[in-house]
């Protein structure tokens, strides 16, 4: 039988017995070995999926989301707020129904994928969109939750980043050790920064004998880290990283250097490339923000960067259906054809 997150990792979390358990069977999701492209197999590395959008709502937030909402139901919250590019939003409206509180959720008006609006709306968020950007956004939520009795829920809450670190605790569930590189997608950077934060508990307690290096992965036109400074209008068709001033910008940079990583730009198309291949290669859809971490392992391994042999973890993030709007824009839907076995056959190209 399942477990909640929190039990299953009950000693390495800020559970205590006052602390509701507010859960949707989140976690444990499948570490997918793939094929992978023949960069890979040509230099015998091993690559391995992280699948998060087989969390409950469909994305890696929920981790950190039964970890923050329980907390606030422990300190006798009725309300939580964050701003969203779109799964912080799905999961805290998820959560919050799942604990009888209000979710106000803040999002930037026209860059948020249709899935995670309709999870939002129908768990029942009250839902706020703004003319500006997530960081506009983010700094409003921060305000309102510094003005009103609402707990703030967003990955600045360090409770999301306990949830979220529970995904390298698997990882090495699974494996029996670290891999050699775990890569990932960077946005608002919570997850890099709990990634290592997993990592760096296992290596501390003796558990582990090494640590990963990470490689983080930021679009081209939204990569503020990679290139040092904040970025005023961030452009990327990953509008789940559609971020130009990370909150945890310097976990993310403590991540990187600590472990000898790296944060790296990669393209829309590298981002495009990696996720039509992922879902007609590996069988696995993911949405694009996703796909930038096998964009950038991609790149590494055509540079000849990633020595023979090695393992490497890719998170991939959220669920393709999240965003089906990028789906209908990569893939035009053939027109009807008559309702007879000739043209069916023709249809389907036998
Ligand atoms: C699919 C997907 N992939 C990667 C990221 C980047 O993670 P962070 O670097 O921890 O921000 C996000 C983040 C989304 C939000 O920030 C939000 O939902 O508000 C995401 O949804």
């Amino acid at each position: 039988m399942r477990q909640p997150l929190l039990e299953r990792y009950r000693d390495r979390l800020p559970v205590s017995p006052d602390t509701p358990i507010v859960s949707l069977l989140e976690g444990d999701t499948p570490l997918v070995p793939l094929k992978g492209p023949p960069e890979a197999a040509e230099r015998g590395v091993r690559l391995f999926a992280k699948y998060e959008g087989l969390n409950p709502t469909g994305s890696f937030k929920d981790r950190g989301m039964t970890m923050a909402v329980s907390k606030a139901a422990e300190h006798g919250a009725r309300a939580v707020a964050a701003a969203s590019t779109g799964n912080t939003a799905a999961s805290a409206a998820a959560y919050a129904a799942r604990a009888g509180m209000k979710a106000i959720v803040v999002l930037p008006a026209g860059y948020v994928a249709a899935g995670k609006v309709a999870q939002s709306l129908v768990h029942g968020a009250r839902i706020v969109q703004v003319s500006g950007n997530f960081d506009d956004a983010l700094r409003l939520v921060r305000e309102l939750t510094e003005r009103f009795p609402v707990t703030l829920v967003n990955s600045v809450n360090p409770f999301r980043i306990q949830g979220q670190k529970t995904l390298a605790f698997e990882v090495v569930d699974d494996l029996g050790r670290a891999p050699d590189y775990h890569a990932l997608p960077v946005g608002n950077a919570g997850n890099i920064t709990a990634h290592w934060m997993g990592y760096s508990e296992l290596y501390e307690d003796g558990v582990l004998e090494s640590r990963p290096r990470m490689l983080g992965f930021q679009a081209a036109g939204a990569a503020p880290i990679v290139r040092g400074e904040p970025v005023a209008e961030p452009k990327t068709v990953a509008t789940a990283i559609r971020i130009g001033h990370p909150a945890s910008w310097e976990g993310a940079t403590r991540a990187r250097d600590e472990s000898g990583g790296a944060i790296e730009a990669v393209t829309d198309e590298e981002i495009l490339r990696a996720y039509h291949y992922l879902a007609h290669g590996e069988g696995l859809f993911v949405e694009p923000a996703s796909a930038a971490s096998l964009a950038g392992v991609w790149r590494w391994l055509r540079e000849g960067r990633i020595e023979e042999g090695a393992t490497v973890v890719l998170t991939l993030t959220g669920h393709g259906l999240k965003d089906p709007g990028t789906a209908e824009r990569e893939v035009r839907l053939p027109d009807p054809v008559a309702p007879s076995l000739e043209a069916v056959a023709r249809a389907a190209g036998l």
